[in-house]
C-alpha cells in the first residue's frame, strides 16, 4: 500500500522538490487549497484534503484541515490494534508524513501599516494542530516544519534511514517552532510587562566559540522581534566572529551611546566606559574619548554615533581595537580600517537608541527583569544645595558627567571636564575607593574638573578627597542622612554641589 503524505504550507519554497521526492518514493499526496494548486502546477499528482474529509474548506480558510479524519489519521498508533480498528470503522487511512509551515505571523507583525485584523488572520490554527498531532505521534509519523529539512528527509526516506530517533528530532523541532510561534502571539496580546507566566522567545544568532572563558560553552540569541537599533540588529562589515565578551562590551557601548544625541564617542573595556567624549563633530568626540584614557582604550571597543571618516579612521588605526561600531563608514575610512585583519567593524543605525524595553539578568533558578534605566535629568531637575551655584560651564560638565556615571558599575565615580571623562572609578565596594581611583587616573587634570557619583555620599570623605584634588563641582543623587555633612565640606572649600534626586546604581 502507498504511504500517505499531507502537505499544507504557507511558505511554498521547494514544495515541488518535496512533492516529487515523495511521489518517487511511493507516497500519495494530500494537500490544501493553495498548496495543492502549487503542486499540481508543477505537474505533480495530489489529492485535495476535502476528498479525505468529505468536508469543504469554510470560513475563508479558518477551517480546512481541522477535521477528526485528519487528526485520527495523524494520531492513530500503528501498533495499537484498537486504534487501527477504529480507523477502519471510519474508513480513514493513516498519514505517514506531514509537511506544514505556518502563516507568517512575525512577518505580518513587522509589515508597515498592518491592521489588527490582518495580524489576527495570520494566527495559524490548523497548521500547529496538525504539526502537534504528528509530532506527538513521532514513532509512526514524520513531521517536517522547515523547508530546509526537505532534502535531508527525502534522502533518509530514500536510504531507509528515517528511524524513530530522526523522527523524534523532527518532532522536537516542531514543538520548539510552535512554542516560539505561540510565544510571539502571546506577547502580541499581552500588555502587562510582568505577566504571571513569561513567554519570551529567542532565536539563535550563532554558537560562540566559547563563553566568558575558554572552558565555558556559549551561544548568542536574539529577540525574535524588535532588534532594530540593537546589537542583534547590527551588520558586521568586517572581521572575525564576535566573541561572548565582545558582545557584552559592544552592548555596553551601545547602551552608553544611546544616551547622547550630539556627536559622541565611547571606548569600553570590560563593560565600563574608559572614555566618553562629546563634541561638535565625531572627530572631536572621538579625540575626547581617546584622550580620556589612552592606556585603557587598548584592546577596547569604540562606538561613535556619527559616520566614521578617514580622519577618525586614521586615529583608530593607530590603536589595537576589538570592535568599532558606527552608523556608517566613509569609503576611504572603510578601506583604511579593513587593512587590519583583526578589527571587527559593525554598522548600526543607533539614532533611535533602541536598547530594548526590559533588561534581564539571570540568577540561579530564575531571572530578574526590570525596565532599562532610561532615567535622565536636566537642569530643571537639579537641587542646588551649596552656597556657591555651579557656573554655566560647570553645569554643562556636571550634566555630562551624570550621563557618564550612569553607565559605570557601582560604586561609580566619574570625573569630567571639557566634554570628556578624565577619570573613571568603577565597581568598587566603597565609594571613596572609586573616587580615589578616578582621582589618581585624572592626575593633574582634576584641577577645575567636576565629579559625578552614581549614589549618595554616606559620609563626607569623598567630598574631602574631591576638594583636595581640586574638583570644583559635584553632582550626586542626595538622600543620605548625612547629606548636610557633605554640603558643609563643599561650602568650606567653595565647591558647588547639586542633587539629582535620581540614583543610577548599576550592578
Ligand atoms: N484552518 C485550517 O484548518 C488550516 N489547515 C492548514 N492551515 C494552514 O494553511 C496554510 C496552507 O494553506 P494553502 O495550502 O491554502 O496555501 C498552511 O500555512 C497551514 O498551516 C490552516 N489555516 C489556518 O488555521
Amino acid at each position: 500500500m502507498k504511504k500517505r503524505a499531507l502537505i499544507s504550507v504557507s511558505d511554498k519554497t521547494n514544495i515541488e522538490v518535496l512533492a516529487k521526492g515523495l511521489i518517487d518514493n511511493d507516497y500519495e499526496i494530500v494537500s490544501t487549497g493553495g498548496t495543492l494548486k502549487a503542486i499540481q502546477n508543477a505537474g505533480i499528482k495530489a489529492r485535495a484534503v476535502e476528498e479525505i474529509t468529505g468536508f469543504p474548506e469554510i470560513l475563508d480558510g479558518r477551517v480546512k484541515t481541522l477535521h477528526p479524519f485528519i487528526h485520527a489519521s495523524l494520531l492513530a498508533k500503528r501498533e495499537n490494534n484498537r486504534h487501527q480498528e477504529q480507523l477502519q470503522e471510519i474508513s480513514v487511512t493513516p498519514i505517514d508524513l506531514v509537511a506544514v509551515n505556518l502563516y507568517p505571523f512575525k512577518a505580518t507583525l513587522e509589515k508597515a501599516g498592518v491592521t489588527e485584523d490582518e495580524i489576527v488572520e495570520n494566527i495559524d490554527i490548523g497548521g500547529p494542530t496538525m504539526l502537534r498531532s504528528a509530532a506527538k505521534n513521532y514513532p509512526d509519523v514524520t513531521v517536517v516544519v522547515d523547508p530546509d529539512d526537505y532534502e535531508a528527509v527525502l534522502a533518509a526516506i530514500q536510504t531507509n534511514t528515517l528511524d524513530e530517533a530522526k523522527r523524534k528530532e523532527l518532532a522536537a523541532k516542531v514543538f520548539r517552532h510552535t512554542a516560539n510561534y505561540d510565544a510571539m502571539i502571546a506577547n502580541y496580546f499581552t500588555e502587562e510587562p510582568y505577566p504571571e507566566v513569561l513567554t519570551k522567545t529567542y532565536e539563535k544568532v550563532q554558537t560562540l566559540r566559547y563563553g566568558e572563558n575558554p572552558h565555558q560553552t556559549a551561544a548568542f540569541y536574539q529577540d525574535v522581534c524588535h532588534t532594530a537599533g540593537t546589537l542583534a540588529g547590527a551588520k558586521q562589515l568586517h572581521g572575525k566572529e564576535l566573541s561572548y565578551n565582545n558582545i557584552q562590551d559592544a552592548n555596553a557601548a551601545l547602551e552608553i551611546i544611546a544616551d547622547f544625541d550630539e556627536p559622541a564617542a565611547v571606548a569600553v573595556k570590560h563593560m565600563n566606559p574608559c572614555g566618553i567624549g562629546i563634541g561638535d563633530t565625531a572627530e572631536t568626540a572621538f579625540a575626547g574619548a581617546y584622550d580620556a584614557d589612552p592606556v585603557s582604550i587598548f584592546g577596547g571597543i569604540v562606538a561613535v554615533n556619527r559616520e566614521i571618516d578617514v580622519k577618525i579612521a586614521k586615529k583608530l588605526s593607530n590603536i589595537f581595537l576589538e570592535i568599532v561600531i558606527a552608523p556608517d563608514f566613509s569609503d576611504d575610512a572603510f578601506a583604511m580600517l579593513t587593512k587590519k585583519k583583526n578589527i571587527r567593524l559593525l554598522e548600526l543605525d543607533m539614532t533611535n537608541g533602541n536598547t530594548g524595553k526590559q533588561k534581564i539578568t539571570s540568577v540561579m533558578g530564575g531571572m530578574l527583569i526590570q525596565d532599562y534605566d532610561t532615567g535622565k535629568v536636566t537642569e530643571a531637575d537639579l537641587e542646588f544645595t551649596t552656597k556657591r551655584k555651579p557656573t554655566a560651564q560647570e553645569l554643562e560638565n556636571l550634566l555630562f558627567a551624570w550621563k557618564a556615571v550612569k553607565h559605570v558599575k557601582s560604586n561609580a565615580i566619574v570625573l569630567a571636564n571639557d566634554k570628556q571623562t578624565i577619570g573613571v572609578g568603577a565597581g568598587q565596594m566603597n565609594r571613596i575607593g572609586a573616587a580615589n581611583i578616578a582621582i589618581e587616573q585624572a592626575g593633574e587634570k582634576t584641577k577645575g574638573a567636576v565629579m559625578a557619583s552614581d549614589a549618595f555620599f554616606p559620609m563626607p570623605d569623598t567630598v574631602e578627597a574631591a576638594a583636595k584634588a581640586g574638583i570644583t563641582a559635584i553632582i550626586q543623587p542626595g538622600g543620605s542622612k548625612r547629606d548636610q555633612d557633605s554640603i558643609d565640606v563643599c561650602n568650606e572649600y567653595g565647591i558647588a554641589m547639586v542633587f539629582t534626586g535620581m540614583r543610577h546604581f548599576k550592578h
